[in-house]
């Protein structure tokens, strides 16, 4: 599993992450919310190996994360990683081609249902609205069933249909075992977490 050992990440000499020792549990749903600038995004690229800490190290079951590691991780970050000149279902399949998943036109045919995007699959992305382009990053980050889900604002940009139906596919992950980290509002009402977290003075805490 995934677990920050000692992650301490500094700009220019000054501090944004402290020390930051954790460790996710499969099948676990963790929040963070913390103030704008308070090094969540910086946490999240760290955790998915985007980011170099400045000092500490991310683990993937006991070993420093490497390429390998990084194929159990799927992302979303704010910017969603889809290409708009690419249709939806091309999109899909690059990225399960990419993660080696075994069908990858029969993965990114039944993603796209799921997002409810079959209609607009084969259109190009940057004609889909920011809520057609936020599930099809859900789905982008889901199809090679990773074993850690890490989101920056999935539900950010959606409308209430879009945030429920992103909120139950992020249960669904959890209930195959998936450890589902988000950068959320803590005023989401459509998602409920296992854990809260927020930053303070850079350090991760549980918030009771
Ligand atoms: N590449 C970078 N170079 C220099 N400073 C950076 C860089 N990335 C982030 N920072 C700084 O680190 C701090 C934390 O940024 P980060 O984006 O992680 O915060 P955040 O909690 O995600 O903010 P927001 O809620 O606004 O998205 C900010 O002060 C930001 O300006």
């Amino acid at each position: 599993m995934l677990a920050l050992e000692g992650v301490s990440k500094a700009f220019d000499l000054r501090p944004v992450l402290e020390e930051i020792d954790f460790t996710l549990a499969p099948g676990c749903r963790y929040l963070l919310s913390a103030p704008n600038g308070s090094g969540k995004t910086t946490l999240l690229r760290i955790m998915a190996g985007l980011s170099r800490p400045t000092r500490g190290r991310v683990l993937w079951n006991g070993a420093p994360l490497d390429p390998r590691g990084r194929r159990h991780i799927g992302v979303v970050l704010q910017q969603p990683m889809v290409y708009g000149d690419l249709t939806g279902e091309e999109n899909l399949r690059l990225f399960a081609g990419l993660y080696g998943v075994r069908d990858a036109r029969q993965a990114a045919r039944r993603w796209l249902e799921r997002a409810g995007l079959e209609d607009a699959g084969r259109t190009l992305v940057r004609h889909y609205s920011k809520g057609m382009r936020q599930r099809l990053a859900v789905a982008r980050a889901l199809i090679h069933e990773p074993a850690v889900l890490l989101l920056d604002e999935p539900l950010d940009g959606l409308d209430l249909e879009g945030r429920r139906s992103v909120a139950g596919w992020l249960d669904e992950t959890v209930s195959r075992g998936t450890a589902v980290f988000a950068v959320m509002h803590d005023t989401a009402s459509e998602w409920r977490p296992d854990v809260r977290l927020t930053l303070r003075w850079g350090r991760l805490v549980v918030v009771a």
